[in-house]
């Protein structure tokens, strides 16, 4: 009897042969949610240029001192200072050049005094904005009444208080998310680069299989794993393809992988890796000569030995299947039938191996410590880690810990409760029963 493997060997054994995917240059959008693998540096300072965080007017200070509503101080406006402004007036003594948030201060001011000090040039009260330019022309010129002081540099930008120019802006490893993308776009990159995303090409096999739409004949059942598993997979970051159903046929399904292998990073594969008499999966990759062999049926220089098929101590998701295939020794996941350990073998081996790919740490998802909920104990098959799935509550703000009540039951059969589950709940192999309120190790999924 061949070795059965744990959880924790089979993924080991899955990293120890990936290496994270070449890096390439993207755009900086196409490179949104892969690393960087170099330092940024920034190039120019920003903001490039001191500019107001307010709309109001810059002035000088010596103008503005003990000014007050009572006893204003009354500035003549001698233009428009709007963001994008080229050609700025300077301010000498006595005057104020209406300013826009973001725009260059103008040479001899000294501060911004925002609108809402001020009559906004209009002779009366305090103003609350200014008027549009183009409805109220003339506001660019005429008298201005502060009714405020202000202190040198108030409501002044320094030109590189956000980034000097020769700093890192984002260390190599940096995973970019929204705001990473938006400093990259500030400080005027383009594009990037980065580990890419893997193409990940997604298979099921079966006879009984139909795609979602088509009605079904006797004994056919809707092909839900390869959608399941693509979907999945761009969770996960990778770019999917997903094939669709292949017939239980080893011939088939071997032209339709090496079709495949042109632009796959990663195979997944579900279904056909059991023990029946149609186990499409293991009768087409078990063999050597399967791919990039030679005539001799020996494996050629740089083709892969075939896929090796594996009993896990592990439920749902016993059967398993691992190897390097084809020419680029392209790594292919068997994972069993049964749509939910199809899905929790996509999470287990598949997630971690596309982060491993992108060059991503850490390649698992983290887990909670969370205190079983309900009224019933939970029983685990002996010897075999379970992964139930689970409704996940997060502590509240007394308590340190959250609780996990499961859903379902453990049959590997059963899609509408993983649909309702938002968790796996994690059950070592020596753990037979679990009693409520005891602590358990829990997977939020998200
Ligand atoms: N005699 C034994 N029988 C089985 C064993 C065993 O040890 N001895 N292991 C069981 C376990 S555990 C699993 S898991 C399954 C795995 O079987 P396969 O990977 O060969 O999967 P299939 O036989 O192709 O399918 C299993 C089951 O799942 C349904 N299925 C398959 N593909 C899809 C799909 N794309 N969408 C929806 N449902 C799918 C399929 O119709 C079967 O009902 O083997 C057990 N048997
Ligand atoms: O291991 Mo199978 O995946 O239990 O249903």
């Amino acid at each position: 009897m061949s070795k059965t493997w744990s959880v924790d060997e089979h993924l080991e054994d899955i990293l120890r042969s990936i290496r994270p995917l070449e890096p390439i240059e993207l755009n900086l959008l196409d490179a949104q949610g892969c690393a960087l693998v170099e330092d940024v540096i920034v190039p120019a300072a920003l903001p490039p240029f001191d500019n107001s965080s307010m709309d109001g007017y810059a002035v000088r200070i010596a103008d503005v001192e003990g000014a007050s509503e009572e006893f204003p101080a009354v500035l003549s406006v001698i233009g428009d200072i709007a963001a994008g402004s080229a050609g700025l007036p300077t301010v000498s003594s006595g005057q104020a050049a209406r300013i826009m948030t973001g725009a260059p201060l103008p040479p001899g001011a000294e501060a911004v005094v925002p609108v809402e000090w001020t009559d906004g040039g209009t002779g009366s009260g305090p103003a609350d904005a200014m008027r549009a330019h183009s409805s109220a022309p003339q506001d660019a010129s005429g008298q201005v009444r502060v009714h405020r002081p202000v202190v040198p540099r108030q409501h002044v930008r320094a030109k590189g208080s956000d980034v000097r120019p020769g700093t890192v802006a984002l260390r190599a490893g940096t995973v970019l998310g929204p705001a990473q993308v938006g400093l990259l776009a500030a400080v005027g990159r383009g594009a990037v680069t980065v580990r890419p995303r893997p193409r990940v090409v997604v298979l099921s096999t079966g006879s009984e299989l139909v795609s979602p739409g088509e009605p079904l004949g006797p004994g056919q059942i809707h092909d839900a794993n390869s959608f399941v598993l693509t979907a999945a997979a761009r969770a996960a970051g990778a770019i999917p393809y997903r094939v669709g159903a292949v017939a239980d046929d080893a011939d088939t399904l071997r032209s339709t992988i090496e079709d495949q292998l042109i632009r796959a990073d990663l195979l997944v594969t579900s279904g056909g890796v059991s023990v029946g008499a149609y186990d499409v999966v293991k009768e087409a990759l078990s063999r050597v000569e399967a791919f990039g062999a030679d005539e001799d049926g020996e494996p050629a220089d740089g083709a892969s030995d075939a896929v090796e098929f594996r009993r896990l101590a592990m439920q749902p998701g016993k059967p398993q299947g691992f190897g390097l295939i084809g020419p680029d020794r392209t790594p292919i996941l068997t994972l069993p039938g049964n749509p939910v350990s199809a899905y929790v073998s996509f999470e287990l081996f598949v997630r971690p191996a596309v982060r491993a790919l992108m060059g991503q740490e850490p390649v698992r998802r983290p887990t909670v410590s969370a205190r079983l909920s309900g009224e019933s104990e939970l029983t685990s098959p002996e010897g075999k880690r379970q992964f139930l799935r689970g409704a996940y509550t997060p502590p509240a703000e007394d308590e340190e810990m959250g609780s996990v009540s499961p859903v379902g039951g453990s049959g590997s059969h059963l899609i509408a409760a993983l649909a309702q589950a938002d968790a796996l709940i994690d059950i070592p192999e020596k753990t037979s029963r679990v009693v409520p309120g005891r602590e358990v190790t829990v997977v939020p999924l998200d």
